[in-house]
């Protein structure tokens, strides 16, 4: 599932929460859906910002639902509405970022992660490919070569080589919700100061 806060502020915080990895289940595919067009239909919500409980984004899919029908709304159109949504929103990735979880945050407008922060596409090492936008997505942000390196290999980076490839757009020591929120505050000052 995943927790809708009204931050004072106009901000929402979309939190994931599936422990241990705050995985994409059928009930998180749900609870993304849900609350990102609640902020998205709320006038008073000027910014989104999405994060995972318990210091981890997103582990990408739930491997505990490979075994079973897929139930639940289908990855795609939800990663979709994140990136067509007309307010700014912020992954503020913690812990990982990995497979759909980083496909989730490349939907994101803006990404920031904590120094530890480890991102990936581990799809390869399961036989499967980044089908969830991000063969698309990774190459438009940083280029061919790279995106294929990790898709190809499956290897995760640190938080830091994420940021001097082009993958997030600031690299935070300090309380990463914070930190995301301050962002998207901002963001979306800029944004409609241009309005
Ligand atoms: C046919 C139905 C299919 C439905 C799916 C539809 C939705 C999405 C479909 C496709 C697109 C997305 C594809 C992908 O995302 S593929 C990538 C999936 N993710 C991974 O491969 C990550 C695998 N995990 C790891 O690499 C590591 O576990 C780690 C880096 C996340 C954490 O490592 P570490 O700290 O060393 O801890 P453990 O390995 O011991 O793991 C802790 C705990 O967490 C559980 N766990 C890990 N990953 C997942 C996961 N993706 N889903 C569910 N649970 C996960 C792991 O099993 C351990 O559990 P415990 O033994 O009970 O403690």
């Amino acid at each position: 599932m995943a927790r809708y806060t009204r931050i004072p502020g106009s901000i929402a915080l979309i939190t994931l929460m599936n422990p241990p990895v705050n995985a994409l289940s059928a009930a998180v595919r749900q609870g993304i859906t849900d609350t990102v067009g609640r902020a998205v239909s709320d006038p008073e919500v000027k910014a989104v910002v999405l994060c995972g409980e318990n210091g981890k984004f997103c582990g990408g899919a739930d491997i505990r639902e490979f075994a079973g029908p897929m139930t639940g709304p289908p990855l795609i159109p939800m990663i979709d509405a994140i990136e067509a949504a007309e307010k700014p929103v912020v992954a503020a990735i913690e812990g990982i970022a990995l497979g759909g979880g980083l496909e989730l945050a490349l939907a994101c407008h803006y990404r920031i992660a904590h120094v530890k922060a480890r991102l990936g596409l581990p799809e390869v090492t399961l036989g499967l490919l980044p089908g969830a936008g991000g063969t698309q997505r990774l190459p438009r942000l940083i280029g061919v070569p790279a995106a294929l390196d990790l898709i190809v290999t499956g290897r995760h980076v640190s938080a830091q080589e994420a940021l001097k490839l082009g993958i997030v757009d600031q690299v935070t020591d300090g309380n990463i919700q914070e930190v995301a929120m301050e962002f998207a505050q901002s963001m979306s000052a800029t944004l409609n100061s241009r309005c």
